[in-house]
């Protein structure tokens, strides 16, 4: 039998140059494996939460030692001697915190024990992670959807909208889908090089040009796309992620659009997008109402869930209640999975479980402040999540996940298959 025989914890750097957590846990057969978590920039509020340190001498308070040191102590105390089995370890992480959000040991800290489980477990099984976590179920590689440009909290609100992302929808592989994006994304940059707007990059690698309005960045993708030889509508599709929380004003119950210097209720910001999705090939729509905007929500959906992907991140937050209350109330058609939203991979493979027993596609993401860990393409893979965002094509950080990616389609040789493009996206 191997246990854990130990855990011990590190503070790293991620992305953006702010400190996470990294976990170790070393088997009783002397083996060790390694896992680091990912912070997000615009976070949902109903989102588990990071343990971050108050004093404000050391990363300006957002040091994570209090959760690396419960690791070390009351993480380490209560695993040591287990063996790496995912869902008890997870329930015995959950368990010892003892709060709804993680906040005690935080979850930072109980994610990265989460996955250097699976990790481990994996090891043990003698199996890649993503055969691992799909526990003989079939796998597909996930289609990328892809952030060319940026704005929101992610690029100092140039734009209100956080992502500009492209879909390829004609690709039949997952380097096939890659090649596709880097061409748009290569493209991008030489048009705004020639047009003499920076090419400067946001927190996840898109471009954070200064552009007018959303229309002048969706019109920028349509021309990058006919610069990389291809036809929006026909090869790519675009996506949004509006991250509408982030300028919802909750004391009026509006939208203010800072860039285009105008305030929309609910219905006025749905019809907007819908605007938009009639000028150009916009076939998924991520957040475009705020976090608690519920009856809002719903309308959108009846109004576009038909002929679009609606997907809740900061609705969602992955959380299975929230999610559930999203199915039973046709909220969206689609939800975003961030492991660090809710802080387990047991709890992360149920809301993507449940998802798709509702008809819900999947779409599992990294976050804008991210580490070299690239866990999230075996678990895109093992959980045949369908559709993985995780950020642009020139950052290591990023491209972690995708080269990995590469590296499980490789392995899979024969078997590989990209996953199939869902209804909702075919409305190009
Ligand atoms: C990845 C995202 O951003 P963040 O990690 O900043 O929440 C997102 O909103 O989808
Ligand atoms: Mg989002």
């Amino acid at each position: 039998m191997t246990t854990i025989a130990a855990l011990d914890a590190l503070e790293i750097l991620d992305s953006r140059g702010r400190p996470t957590v990294e976990a170790r846990l070393t088997l009783s057969d002397g083996r060790a494996v390694s896992a680091s978590v990912p912070s997000g920039a615009s976070t949902g509020r109903h989102e588990a939460v990071e343990r971050r340190d108050g004093d404000l001498s050391r990363y300006r308070g957002r040091g994570t030692r209090g959760a690396v040191a419960a690791i070390d102590g009351e993480i380490a105390a209560a695993l040591i001697g287990r063996e790496p089995r995912q869902r008890e370890v997870d329930a015995a992480l959950r368990a010892l915190d003892g709060t709804p959000d993680k906040s005690r040991l935080g979850a930072n800290a109980i994610l990265a024990v989460s996955l250097a489980t699976a990790r481990a477990a994996a090891l043990v099984a003698g199996e890649p992670l993503w055969r691992h976590l799909a526990a003989g179920a079939e796998v597909t590689l996930p289609r990328p959807m892809v952030n060319i440009v940026s704005g929101g909290l992610h690029a100092g609100r140039q734009l209100d909208f956080q992502d500009f992302l492209v879909i390829p929808l004609a690709a039949s592989s997952f380097s096939a889908a890659l090649e596709t994006v880097v061409a748009v994304h290569a493209a991008t940059g030489e048009l705004l090089a020639e047009r003499g707007l920076s090419t400067l990059k946001a927190d996840e690698g898109g471009y954070g040009p200064a552009l007018p309005d959303h229309r002048a960045a969706l019109r920028l993708l349509d021309d990058a796309v006919r610069r990389a030889g291809l036809e929006p509508g026909e090869q790519v599709a675009y996506g949004l992620d509006v991250a509408a929380t982030h300028f919802f004003d909750a004391a009026t119950g509006s939208y203010r659009l800072a860039s285009e210097q105008r305030t929309l209720d609910a219905a006025e910001l749905a019809g907007y997008v819908e605007q938009l999705a009639a000028e150009h090939p916009i076939v998924s729509i991520e957040d475009p109402l705020a976090e608690d905007d519920w009856p809002a929500w719903a309308e959108l959906t009846a109004r576009l869930g038909g002929r679009m992907q609606v997907i809740g991140d900061d609705l969602f937050t992955t959380d299975l209640q929230r999610l559930e209350r999203g199915i039973a109330e046709r909220s969206a058609n689609a939800v975003l999975v961030k492991m660090n939203q809710i802080g387990t991979i047991s709890e992360t493979a149920d809301v993507v479980a449940h998802a798709k027993a509702a008809g819900f596609t999947t779409v599992v993401s990294a976050r804008s402040g991210e580490t070299e860990d690239d866990a999230l393409a075996d678990l895109a893979v093992g959980l045949a999540g369908g559709q993985i965002k995780v950020g642009s094509v020139t950052q290591s950080e990023r491209l972690a996940k995708y080269n990995r990616l590469l590296r499980i389609e490789r392995d899979l040789g024969e078997q590989a298959r990209l996953a199939p493009l869902p209804e909702t996206l075919r409305s190009a």
